[in-house]
């Protein structure tokens, strides 16, 4: 069986001579949750558009679930589902006619259309026939979500899908990329949201200056991560940091917090509390954290790994 999405040697450069893609190559198996991740103007706007159909690679080949973008566009187009960042709407159409619009476009026969089955699962059965402009911005994203399903796509493409939402709709959209996964739908987001692509993604490629410099799984990646973090709360009051501790970086919080990142190949936590109980601290407490995709994504893309 094909990848959901194979990605070969993919160039992009726009007519100003801006070098966006350098040769990206990548396939998201079908059944994925797949995270895009990249500082801004990494690429990946420039990748989804053209899978897209909306820019023009320079040079390499895509295929979406079988086929390829330039010899088949018309069924590579039918396989995808996009959301994109902004919120875009006619404010003059009901979330109904929206759908049913957009399902006219991709040409579903009016009785293979499930408009009403796809409001009722982003719960805004209730919106149906309210006018665009009166819905929040939640509802809005929920309706960008259900128009990019209108054409039944085994792949579902989010574009930044919670920039700028809040906490509690951030969770609801969550929820509903995990419900339609769990129902065979194979996912790429791009986030800049490490958190949200720690939390939701199977697979993670991160693109730098139009080059992937990472493609793993997520817990692989993770593993990478060379540092450790110990925190030790002290039973005693400190004015400064314990000099020469075998640490990569000691912060004090407070007078009795020290946060110690330390290289877990190199050392371990019980070597660090007796340095600290050579120095004649006392601990109280200590606890322990991995390092998180945001430190393996700061060691990748900053580091001088890869540059411009
Ligand atoms: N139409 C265009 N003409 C010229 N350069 C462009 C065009 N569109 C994008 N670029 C440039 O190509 C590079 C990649 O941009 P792109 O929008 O793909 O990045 P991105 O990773 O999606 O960033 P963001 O997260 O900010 O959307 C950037 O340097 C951008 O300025």
């Amino acid at each position: 069986m094909t990848a959901a999405i194979e990605i070969r040697d993919v160039e992009k450069v726009y007519s100003d001579g801006k070098r966006a893609l350098k040769g990206v190559s990548f396939d998201v198996e079908r059944g994925q949750i797949f995270g895009l991740l990249g500082p801004n103007g990494a690429g990946k706007s420039t990748l989804i558009n053209i899978l897209a159909g909306l820019v023009n690679k320079t040079a390499g080949s895509a295929s979406i679930w079988g086929f390829d973008i330039d010899d088949d566009p018309r069924n590579a187009k039918r396989a995808i589902g996009i959301v994109p960042q902004e919120v875009l709407f006619d404010a003059f159409f009901t979330p109904l006619e929206a759908l049913e619009l957009q399902a006219g476009m991709y040409g579903v026969a009016p009785k293979d259309r499930r408009s009403m089955e796809i409001l009722r699962a982003l719960r805004l059965e209730d919106k149906a026939n309210a006018y665009a402009r009166t819905l929040s911005g939640g509802m809005k994203r929920r309706l960008l979500i259900g128009k990019a399903l209108v054409h039944n796509p085994p792949i579902l493409i989010l574009d930044e899908p919670t920039a700028g939402v809040d906490i509690e709709l951030r969770q609801q959209l969550w929820e509903y990329v995990r419900q339609l996964h769990a129902e065979g739908t194979t996912v790429v987001l791009t986030t800049h949201y490490l958190e949200e692509a720690e939390e939701l993604c199977d697979r993670i490629a991160i693109i730098n200056h139009g080059e992937v410099i990472a493609n793993d799984r997520t817990s692989t990646l993770l593993a990478t991560a060379k540092e450790k973090i110990l925190i030790a709360v002290l039973a005693s009051d400190l004015d400064a940091v314990p000099k020469g501790l075998p640490v990569l970086k000691a912060e004090l919080v407070g007078k009795r917090e020290l946060v110690l990142t330390y290289n877990r190949a190199e050392i371990r936590a019980g070597q660090l509390l007796s340095a600290l109980s050579e120095r004649g601290l006392t601990v109280d407490d200590v606890s322990t954290r991995e390092a998180d995709l945001e430190d393996v994504f700061l060691n990748l893309t900053s580091a001088g790994v890869v540059d411009a």
